[in-house]
C-alpha cells in the first residue's frame, strides 16, 4: 500500500473513502467497502496489484501523475477506460481535534496500526491530509475542487452519514454529494450502524426489537467509552476484531522473575489509547516480521497500571505468558484484550501480590479456555 500526503505525488485516478477512521471499526469498514468493490471491478486490477507488491514501499513507476504539470491535470477528471482506479482512503493527520485543541490525542489506531489495518483490507493507497491552518480554512467547494478533483482525480466517493468537511465543518455528506455531482463523481453515503449494548452483542440492524432511537451509533467515542469502562466484549464487537496493544518488549525492574511471574513490559506508541487500568485476560502473538507464517497465539494475563505495590511511578503495560519461557526483550508483541478481570490494587507485600497474580492466572485461564 502506498502512503502519501497531499503535498506528494499520489496514485490517480482514485476511488476514495473519506474520514478520520480512528479505530477502523465496523462502521468505518462499511464506508471503505464501496471503494474496495470498485477496485475489484476494475478491469486492469490484477496486473496492477502484481506490480504493487514488487514495489512495496516505493511509488510504482508507471502509475504516477505529476500534479504540478497542468498537462496531466485535465479539467475533466474522468478516468480513461483502461486506467486503473486506485482504492484510496483519505484521512487527516494529525487528528483534527489535536489541531484545534493543541493537545495530543490518544488514538485507538495510531498511524502504523491504521496502515496495517488498511493494508490487510486490500486498500491500495492511504493519503494523509496534513490538518493545518490551510486545510482547515478551505471551503467545502474548495476542498472538493482542490483536493478531490485536482489532486486525487477522484472517480467515486464514500463517506459516513455524519461526515462533515470544510471550514468550520460547514459541509455535510449531502453537500458533498451535490458538490461532487458537478464533476460527475458519485457519492455513497453510508448510514450509521447502531449498537444495542453489551448484554446483547448485536448491531441494531440485526435486531429489529430495538428501536434505533435507543441505540447509539457505532463510533470511535463509543468504543473509547467501552474501553474506559473495561467493557472489552463490547469494544471488540464494535471493532469487529479484538482491541490490540502492539509494542516492543523493554526492560523493567526485573522483579517479576523473583516472584515466579516474569512479565514482558511493553513500550507502546505514545499516542495509543489505553483501556481501563487493571488486569486483563489476553491472547498474545509474538510478531516476526521476517516470517511468512504467523506464530501461534499464546494465552496470558496483562496488567496496565502504576504498580502501587512496588511504588511504580509511571503507567506500565506488562504481560505474563502462560507455559512459556524464553527471552522477549526487543521482540514485538500484539496483545489482544479478551476480558477485564479486576482493577489494580496496592498490596502489603510482594508475597500478597504473588498470591493474587496466581488467582488472576487461574481466572484468566478459565475465561480464555471457555472462549475456544
Ligand atoms: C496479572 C498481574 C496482576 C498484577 N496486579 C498488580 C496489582 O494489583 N498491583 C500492583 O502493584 N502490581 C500489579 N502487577 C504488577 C507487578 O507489580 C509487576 O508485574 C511486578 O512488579 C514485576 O515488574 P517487572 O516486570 O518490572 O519486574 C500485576 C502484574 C500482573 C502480571
Ligand atoms: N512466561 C513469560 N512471560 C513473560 N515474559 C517472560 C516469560 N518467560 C520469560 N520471560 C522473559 O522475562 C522477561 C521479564 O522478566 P522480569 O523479571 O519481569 O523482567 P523485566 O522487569 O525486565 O520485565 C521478559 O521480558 C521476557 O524476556
Amino acid at each position: 500500500m502506498w502512503v502519501g500526503s497531499s503535498s506528494e505525488e499520489l496514485l490517480t485516478p482514485t476511488a476514495v473513502a473519506l474520514g478520520k477512521f480512528d479505530g477502523m471499526h465496523l462502521g468505518h469498514q462499511r464506508v471503505i467497502q464501496p471503494v474496495l468493490q470498485q477496485a475489484k471491478r476494475a478491469v486492469t486490477g490484477t496486473a496492477c496489484d502484481q506490480k504493487f507488491v514488487q514495489n512495496e514501499g516505493n511509488l510504482p513507476e508507471r502509475s504516477l501523475h505529476d500534479f504540478t504539470n497542468p498537462a496531466s491535470q485535465p479539467g475533466n477528471p474522468t478516468a480513461t477506460t483502461n486506467e486503473h482506479i486506485y482504492s484510496t482512503v483519505v484521512t487527516f493527520h494529525p487528528h483534527p481535534q489535536e489541531f484545534f485543541s493543541g493537545q495530543p490525542r490518544a488514538l485507538l489506531t495510531p498511524l502504523d496500526e491504521k496502515v496495517e489495518q488498511l493494508r490487510s483490507l486490500g486498500i491500495e493507497q492511504l493519503v494523509l491530509l496534513p490538518f493545518d491552518k490551510e486545510l482547515s480554512s478551505l471551503s467545502p467547494e474548495e476542498f472538493v475542487e482542490k483536493i478531490l478533483v485536482q489532486k486525487l482525480r477522484c472517480q467515486q466517493l464514500s463517506v459516513g452519514q455524519d461526515f462533515c468537511f470544510g471550514k468550520q465543518r460547514a459541509g455535510t455528506a449531502e453537500d458533498l454529494k451535490l458538490l461532487a455531482a458537478k464533476y460527475n463523481i458519485p457519492v455513497t453515503i453510508v448510514t450509521l450502524e447502531t449498537y444495542v449494548g453489551s448484554d446483547q452483542l448485536t448491531a441494531e440492524s440485526n435486531c429489529p426489537s430495538h428501536p434505533p432511537t435507543q441505540a447509539p451509533p457505532i463510533s470511535t467515542s463509543l468504543i473509547r467509552q467501552t474501553l474506559e469502562n473495561g467493557d472489552v466484549k463490547s469494544a471488540n464487537f464494535l471493532l469487529g476484531r479484538p482491541y490490540t496493544l502492539f509494542g516492543v518488549v523493554i526492560q523493567g525492574q526485573k522483579l517479576g522473575r523473583t516472584i515466579g511471574f516474569p512479565t514482558a513490559n511493553l513500550q507502546l506508541p505514545k499516542d495509543k489509547f489505553l483501556p481501563r487500568l487493571g488486569v486483563y485476560a489476553v491472547r498474545v502473538l509474538i510478531i516476526d516480521e521476517t516470517a511468512d507464517t504467523q506464530t501461534p497465539t499464546i494465552l496470558g494475563v496483562m496488567n496496565i497500571g502504576n504498580r502501587p505495590t512496588v511504588d511504580g511511578t509511571n503507567i506500565s503495560v506488562e504481560v505474563h505468558l502462560f507455559d512459556w519461557s524464553g527471552d522477549l526483550y526487543g521482540k514485538k508483541l500484539a496483545v489482544q484484550l479478551v476480558e477485564f478481570l479486576r482493577p489494580e490494587q496496592k498490596f502489603d507485600s510482594l508475597e500478597a501480590l504473588k498470591t493474587q497474580i496466581q488467582l488472576d492466572c487461574h481466572v484468566a485461564k478459565e475465561v480464555l479456555l471457555s472462549e475456544c
